[in-house]
Formats: structure tokens, C-alpha cells, sequence
């Protein structure tokens, strides 16, 4: 995950491979709390490991529930068989409405037959998100339910004991929210021994298939929900839940929705697959496939894989009613964007109470983008763009949105744009824990942008100046991809040396630095079987490292691997030659410089600092040494390229080199103002 303040999606251009979808947030937080409920052990596959499930798991864990997780990454849920085994608990539940409204319901009946005092609580946003007609429809039974801030609104103390009457339906509006029917539905089968309980519907019911998945669910646990159409439901008498025994969580469909749209923008060659939902889904966010058709994306789908690709181009604009694809319909909003007319989504009224308000974020990003977009209470009216702005997309905490915006960084597929391809900046990226942890490092996995696009930042300098320290710091700080090229020149050396090459022959060694079997495993560096980490680190090694690259045959051999590192969002790469010889395009290139005196005693305090003794004096020899050998060599010389920018950090400490060298990628960049 990018735990960074912002992440830069240069222009991407295609799209191809397989992407593995993480679990379904909402099968995954109901399979939870319905195995906390039940008596006995429930194996959970295949959850989600994410904020909204961190929650939950935390939750059922305060509440008495046993989990322990196999090595193969199985969760092992022990339930509470419906007794409650805490009469108190404080539970944080985030911005996670899947854990909130649930364990409300659950905690207030819980409460009010067996006793006890729970609160519930959340982020500020959370405390936003409604939940009075769900503490209306418990408190109309007997439950005691306080909210603590503001009527209606978490955060709420559930108590009891308390008389509950069942006598009467349970009445619930299912216009605002679909979570409340669904908390209900959950919860209810815990008062259901001793008679039937119904529940009624008021108002439209929005979302219905998260009530079907909700039905689908219960039914695998034991409770056989009758339905009447979708304004009454029957909790019959004697329900008890009963695990399963094992369940799959299966894909999440709301995230394999920035993928289809992705194959419909971008999978010109060949289709882009999907796992882990198709045909056979629970979920009805797999609908946005229809959306994601009309549209123009081609799409064929098994039981739980879909394969999409770029059909009509460019999109079509549509008009639809989103009430059954309530959260992938955000992703329509973007490829809106990329299509011939106006598209116009509506009945989106619940966007307004999700993680933020939904329909004003998507309007003020959009047209931060340069688009034309109109919004009512409960629509949205985006049309295609043509003319671009790199654009920092503020995220409001919701993954959806982060998510969404990825997209935007295809602009330079438009046809007909007036403007170049732009960068697009994704604000605080990490949102996208809540329910895809890994969504960069997956989209970045399948989609591919123009060499030349891929952002460079060059850190030449002589030994010891400090350059893979302040590569490392600087591709933190920009969630970018680090080479070290002295490391490929080190090994190679090494390797040249076991095989008792003639290290003086250009070409033996070239030969083997060409074949060079490298792996990076947790941090350890192997050539074949050889852990070569602490060797690659010696002095001698890097001496030896010098000797073999003043072979042009030798940088010849290592040119292409050096290349390769160019990859999705961005390179650091540090060396002698990363400015003037491999990339010579790169926007940004510093030559990093520190006196003799300074380097020996870095490079002093380095060894001792590991055990190893040194002498200054003899490693001021030696980097002298060295620095002369790769200044003097005919083959790419230690130089400052010509457009390089010079830092002598010798007064400097780590921090102040990353934060100059960030400033001056900020001043190079297209989002100088937009931080
Ligand atoms: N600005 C700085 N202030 C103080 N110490 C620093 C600074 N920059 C780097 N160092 C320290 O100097 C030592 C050498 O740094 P580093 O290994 O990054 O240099 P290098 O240029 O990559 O060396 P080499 O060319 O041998 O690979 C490290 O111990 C590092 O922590
Ligand atoms: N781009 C590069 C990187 C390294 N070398 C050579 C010269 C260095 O003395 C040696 C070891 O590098 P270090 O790990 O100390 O950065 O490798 C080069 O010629 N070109």
C-alpha cells in the first residue's frame, strides 16, 4: 500500500493480464459477524484484509469471539453461539458502515435480553452517516439506544435489560440506506426463538441486491428468511444460526469495476481478465458489466471471472438508473470522460451519505480535470472532455474516489484531445485501504504507459556521496521504484570473480553480466543459491565493482536490465552514469557530491556501525581511489550530465537532501500549485 501524501499517475496507455480481485468488503464484514453470532467454528476463505474487516475482527474479538488464522491464511471464527460472553465493551468501527449498522442491531437486542452497556463509535465522518431509522425501528421494539452526540448519528450506547415486543412488525425506512434492512435482517434470527418476526418496509427499499446477498448469506447459516416481494420479511420462529462450516468470500464486484472499466478504455491487444467474480456472483454490483456494455466494452464472463475489452471507442455516453449498482456506478462518472456525449447518472441519491458526500466530491474533482459536470440532489450529468488538466484529485477519505480517479490517467487515449496527456494526482492514495490495499501496485501490475512517460529522477555521484540513502528516501517519499545500479555492477564483479573470469577481459566478464541470475528475496540479494547480501556491501566489492565497469562491453551487457527498471509510477535510480548514459531524458537529475573528508567518515561511521573496523585515512585512500578509476575510464565517465543539478550535501543532514531534491521534482512537475 502507498502510505505516502500523494501518488502520481503519469499518462497510461493500454491495458493487459489478469487481475486477482480482493474479497467482497460486504460479504466479507456480513460472513464475520454472522460466524461471531453462530455456535461452533466457521472457516472464512478468501477474506478481505482491509480496514473495514479490521474493524470488525477487532470488534468480534472485544465481544468474546475466537479467531486464529492457519498458515494458509484461513481465518478460524469461534462464535458466541448468541450468548453474549462481555456484558461491556467500547467498540471503534471507523467509516465502516458494514461494521456500524450491524453491530448495532446485533448489540441492542443482544442488550436488551441478557444485559449489558456497548458503545459504538467512529471516525468524524462516521458520526455524519445516519443510522436514526435503525435506532427508531429498535427503540419501537424495547431497545435502549442513546446517542451520545447528535440524535440519529453515531456514536450510541446500547443497554438492557430491556422488554422487547415483538407483537408488531418491525417497521424500517429503505429509502435512505439499504444497511439498515440488512442490520435488521442480521440481527433479528438472535430474538427469533420463541416466535416469528417480520419485518416491514417503508418507503421504496434502495439497493436491493445487498438485501439479496444479506438473504443469501443468512440462508448459508442457517436462517431461512421468507420474503413478500421487497416490503416484508418473516424471521421464522426457532431460527437459530448455524455455521456452515466453511465459506468463500468471493470478489470484491464494486472493485472489479475500475478494472472492467479499465478494459473498456484500454485492452486494445488483448482482453484484460478478472478473478474472483462473473456470472455466478452474489453480488449486484456485477451489474455494472451491463453499464460497462452499454457503454461500449466488450466483455465475456464465466462463473467467477470476467475478460473485457475495449469495444466502441470512443465510449458511449448513457443515461441509467443506478439504484442497483449504488458504488460502481461512481466508476461511470470517469469513463463519462472518455465517450461521445453526455452521460447522466440517476437515482444516486445515497452517494450524499456514504463516505463523504459522493455526488458533490465526484462534481468538484471532475471539473478539477477540466470537465463540465452538472449535479442534482440525486444526479449527476458528466460530459466527454476533450481538452485535459493535470489535476490533484482530493480523495475526502473515500477509496471510491481514489479509485475512480485512476482512470483518469488514460486521457491520452482521447480522440480528438485538444491538450497533451497529463499526469493525474491521486491525494492521500493510501483511502484505498479500506476495501483494495494493493489497488496501485494491482492496476499498475496490468496497465502500461509510453517509456518516455514514466517519470525518472536521476542521483549520480562519486562513492559515498550519499546517493542510495537519498534514492531510497526521495522513491519513499513518491512511491516509487528504486535502482541501484552500483548493486549490478557489484555483482557482476562478484560473479565474474567465482567464475574465475579474467577480469581484465571485457568480454568474459560481459558474458557473465549478461546471464546474471539475480533474485531479491525478503531483503536478501542471491546469485543462484549464493546469499551475495553482505558481500555485495565490502569495500573490496565495491573496488572490484569499479574495475569491471570501466569495460564498455561490461555497461553494455547491463544496459537493458537497467532500463527495465523504468516500470509504473516512477524510477530513482542512483549510479555514475544514470544522467548521461541511461537516462538521458529523465526530468530531473541531481549530481550529488560531498567532500573526501565527509565521505571517509560516513563511510567510517557505516563499517563501525555494522562491526566491521576501518581506518578514515585508509578509506579516504580508497574512495579517492576509486572515484579517479570511474572519473578516467573512456566508458561512461562519472560526470554531471549537462542539465544535472549539483548538491554538495556535506552540511546537510539526510532530510534536508530529500526535501530540497522533492522541492526541485515539485518545480519540474506539473503540480507545482497543487499540492
Ligand atoms: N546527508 C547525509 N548526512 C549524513 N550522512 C549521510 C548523508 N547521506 C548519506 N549519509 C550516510 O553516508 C553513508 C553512505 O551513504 P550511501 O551508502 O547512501 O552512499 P552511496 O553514495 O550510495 O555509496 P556507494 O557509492 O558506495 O554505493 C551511509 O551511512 C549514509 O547513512
Ligand atoms: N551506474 C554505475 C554504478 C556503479 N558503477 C561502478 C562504479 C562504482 O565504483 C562501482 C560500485 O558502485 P556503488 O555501489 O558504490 O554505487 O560500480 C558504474 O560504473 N556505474
Amino acid at each position: 500500500m502507498y502510505k505516502i501524501p500523494f501518488l502520481d499517475l503519469p499518462p497510461l496507455r493500454s491495458a493487459a493480464g489478469t487481475v486477482r480481485l480482493p474479497g467482497s468488503k460486504s460479504i466479507s464484514n456480513r460472513v464475520l459477524l454472522l460466524a461471531g453470532l453462530s455456535e461452533g467454528t466457521t472457516e472464512v476463505h478468501d477474506l478481505l484484509d482491509s480496514d473495514d474487516t479490521a474493524v470488525m475482527l477487532d470488534s468480534l474479538k472485544a465481544l468474546g469471539c475466537r479467531l486464529e488464522t492457519s498458515d494458509h491464511g484461513v481465518l478460524q471464527v469461534t462464535g458466541i453461539g448468541g450468548q453474549l460472553k462481555v456484558d461491556a465493551a467500547q467498540l471503534f468501527l471507523g467509516n465502516a458502515g458494514t461494521a456500524m449498522r450491524p453491530l448495532t442491531a446485533a448489540l441492542a437486542l443482544l442488550a436488551a435480553t441478557q444485559g449489558g452497556s456497548f458503545e459504538l463509535s467512529g471516525v468524524a465522518r462516521m458520526h455524519e452517516r445516519p443510522i436514526g431509522d435503525l435506532v427508531d425501528a429498535l427503540r419501537a421494539r424495547g431497545c435502549q439506544i442513546e446517542c451520545l452526540g447528535q440524535e440519529g448519528y453515531p456514536p450510541l450506547r446500547l443497554s438492557g435489560p430491556s422488554a422487547l415486543d415483538f407483537s408488531a412488525p418491525v417497521q424500517v425506512r429503505g429509502d435512505v440506506s439499504s444497511q439498515f434492512l440488512t442490520a435488521l435482517l442480521l440481527a433479528l434470527p438472535l430474538v427469533a426463538q420463541q416466535q416469528p418476526i417480520v419485518i416491514e418496509v417503508l418507503g421504496e427499499l434502495i439497493s436491493k441486491p445487498y438485501i439479496h446477498i444479506t438473504l443469501e448469506l443468512l440462508k448459508r447459516f442457517g436462517i431461512a428468511v421468507e420474503r413478500e416481494g421487497w416490503q416484508r420479511f418473516t424471521i421464522p420462529a426457532g431460527s437459530r444460526y448455524r455455521s456452515p462450516g466453511a465459506v468463500h468470500v468471493e470478489g470484491d464486484a464494486s472493485s472489479a469495476s475500475y478494472f472492467v472499466a479499465l478494459g473498456a478504455l484500454a485492452a486494445t491487444e488483448a482482453p484484460l481478465r478478472i478473478e474472483g467474480v462473473g456470472s455466478a456472483s452474489l453480488q449486484g454490483d456485477v451489474r455494472f458489466v451491463e453499464a460497462a456494455q452499454a457503454m461500449g466494452a466488450r466483455v465475456e464472463a464465466g462463473p467467477n471471472w470476467l475478460e473485457v475489452r475495449r469495444g466502441s471507442w470512443p465510449l458511449r455516453g448513457i443515461e441509467l438508473d443506478c439504484n442497483h449498482i449504488p458504488d460502481a456506478a461512481m466508476t461511470l462518472a470517469v469513463m463519462a470522460l472518455y465517450a461521445d456525449s453526455p452521460t447522466t447518472l440517476r437515482n444516486i441519491a445515497s452517494w450524499r451519505v456514504k463516505e463523504t458526500d459522493r455526488i458533490a466530491a465526484m462534481a468538484t474533482e471532475l471539473r478539477k480535470l477540466g470537465a463540465t459536470v452538472e449535479e442534482g440532489p440525486d444526479w449527476l450529468r458528466v460530459q466527454p472532455l476533450q481538452s485535459w488538466q493535470a489535476a490533484a484529485i482530493h480523495t475526502y477519505d473515500d477509496h471510491r474516489v481514489a479509485m475512480c480517479f485512476s482512470l483518469a490517467a488514460f486521457n491520452g487515449l482521447v480522440v480528438g484531445k485538444t491538450t497533451p496527456s497529463v499526469p493525474v494526482r491521486i491525494l492521500e492514495p493510501h483511502c484505498v485501504a479500506k476495501t483494495f490495499p494493493d489497488y496501485f501496485e494491482t492496476l499498475f501490475s496490468v496497465a502500461k504507459a509510453r517509456s518516455k512517460d514514466i517519470p525518472v529522477i536521476c542521483i549520480d555521484g562519486p562513492t559515498a556521496s550519499g546517493k542510495g540513502t537519498l534514492a531510497d528516501e526521495v522513491a519513499q517519499a513518491l512511491g516509487y521504484v528504486v535502482l541501484d545500479s552500483g548493486m549490478l555492477y557489484r555483482a557482476s564483479g562478484l560473479a565474474a570473480q567465482r567464475a574465475g573470469a579474467d577480469l581484465d577481459d571485457g568480454q568474459a566478464v560481459a558474458a557473465i553480466a549478461a546471464r546474471l541470475d539475480l533474485h531479491f528475496s525478503r531483503g536478501r540479494v542471491l546469485l543462484g543459491d549464493d546469499d551475495i547480501t553482505d558481500a555485495l556491501r565490502l569495500e573490496t566489492t565495491g573496488l572490484l565493482a569499479s574495475k569491471v565497469a570501466a569495460h564498455s562491453e561490461v555497461r553494455h551487457a547491463l544496459h537493458q536490465l537497467q532500463l527495465d527498471y523504468r516500470r509504473l509510477p516512477g524510477l530513482v535510480a542512483d549510479g555514475r552514469d544514470m544522467g548521461t548514459a541511461i537516462f538521458p531524458d529523465a526530468p530531473l537529475k541531481v549530481f550529488l557530491t560531498a567532500s573526501a573528508a565527509t565521505r571517509a567518515e560516513r563511510r567510517y561511521k557505516q563499517l563501525i556501525s555494522k562491526g566491521i573496523s576501518a581506518s578514515i585515512a585508509g578509506l579516504r585512500q580508497d574512495l579517492e581511489a576509486r572515484d579517479l578509476q570511474d572519473k578516467s575510464r573512456k566508458a561512461s565517465p562519472l560526470a554531471p550530465a549537462a542539465d544535472a543539478r549539483e548538491l554538495d550535501n556535506s552540511a546537510l543532514s539526510i532530510e534536508e537532501s530529500k526535501d530540497l531534491v522533492l522541492d526541485w521534482w515539485a518545480q519540474a512537475g506539473s503540480f507545482a500549485d497543487q499540492r
